[in-house]
């Protein structure tokens, strides 16, 4: 079988179940987003797909193989997080050299073409870099890595509006270029929203949603209309359709709805689109 897959992972620290029972599968070629609150496991999660952390139950598969053995099946990844691999000392040219050697893919040219596009200074200490070009300088080398899965933790930290729509199209041409899958874990959905393909919703270290971007929206909406002609219409809804969440401003409603509503919708209701962050904060509001 090709692709990631994350077999019932559970893992605790100390009194924390920071993931209970996770089961995913990351297919080839695909841009996910992974959607969570602060403190969802996210991160948690890429470590342990990673072999950075261990689970307490469960495992992780790289194309059939069990990641935990495998060189080989781990070398296909590469996560960037604010886990710093290299030596704070080393400067960034130095760590281009040596990720070189750890992943003969990467692509050291395209390196120093990103980091003159993003003006990263090569010859700076790691260490010495703020916060935005830490993230910038991961980023450089997660986009010249040139391996089959791709994960990128938070890879807008810092970021300026203009280095991280420059990030967003860099992932994209890459991406047109040559399909990997790309896995994003950030908290800022609606600049993301409309990069990837797939949409998985963690939280309190359980997958609450795990679909493509397009048939989440497809199936998600949201209805405004008098309080009392709300409640009647929601008390009518079809078993397959379930309310996530309400506002309710002066003597007027709006209900979050996921599933299917069927066609009918009364006069005086309006219905309109859901969007993926207003899902997002409806789902994980509890
Ligand atoms: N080394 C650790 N020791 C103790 N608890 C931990 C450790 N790492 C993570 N946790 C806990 O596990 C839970 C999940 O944390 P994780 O960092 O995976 O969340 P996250 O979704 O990445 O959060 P954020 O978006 O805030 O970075 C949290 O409750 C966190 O406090």
């Amino acid at each position: 079988m090709r692709g990631i897959e994350v077999k019932n992972v559970s893992k605790s620290f100390k009194d924390t179940q920071a993931l209970r029972n996770v089961s995913l599968t990351f297919e080839e070629g695909k841009i996910y987003g992974l959607l969570g609150r602060n403190g969802a496991g996210k991160s948690t999660l890429l470590n342990i797909i990673s072999n950075r952390k261990y689970p307490n139950e469960g495992y992780v598969s790289v194309d059939g193989v069990p990641a935990a053995e495998n060189d080989e099946a781990l070398r296909k990844m590469f996560l960037i997080n604010e886990m710093n691999l290299y030596p704070e000392s080393m400067r960034v040219r130095d760590a281009f050299k040596v990720t070189k050697t750890f992943y003969p893919s990467f692509d050291e040219e395209y390196a120093l073409k990103l980091s003159e596009m993003f003006e990263l200074n090569i010859k700076k200490k790691i260490k010495s870099l703020s916060t935005g070009y830490q993230s910038i300088f991961r980023n450089v080398l997660a986009l010249s890595v040139n391996v089959p899965y791709v994960f990128f933790d938070e890879p807008v930290l810092g970021l300026d509006a203009y280095h991280r729509d420059l990030f967003y199209r860099l992932l994209i041409e890459k991406y047109s270029e040559e399909p990997f899958t790309a896995v994003i874990s950030t908290h800022l959905i609606e600049e993301v929203a409309n990069v990837i393909e797939e949409v998985i919703i963690i939280k309190k270290g359980e997958i609450l949603k795990n679909q493509s971007r397009d048939s989440i929206l497809e199936n998600s909406c949201t209805v405004s209309g008098t309080i009392s002609q709300v409640d009647a219409y929601v008390s009518s809804l079809p078993a397959g359709a379930e309310v996530i969440g309400s506002d309710t401003i002066g003597g007027l409603k709006s209900v979050y709805i996921c599933g299917d509503t069927g066609s009918r919708m009364p006069e005086g209701l309006e219905r309109s689109a859901m969007d993926l962050q207003k899902l997002f904060i409806q789902l994980t509001s509890m």
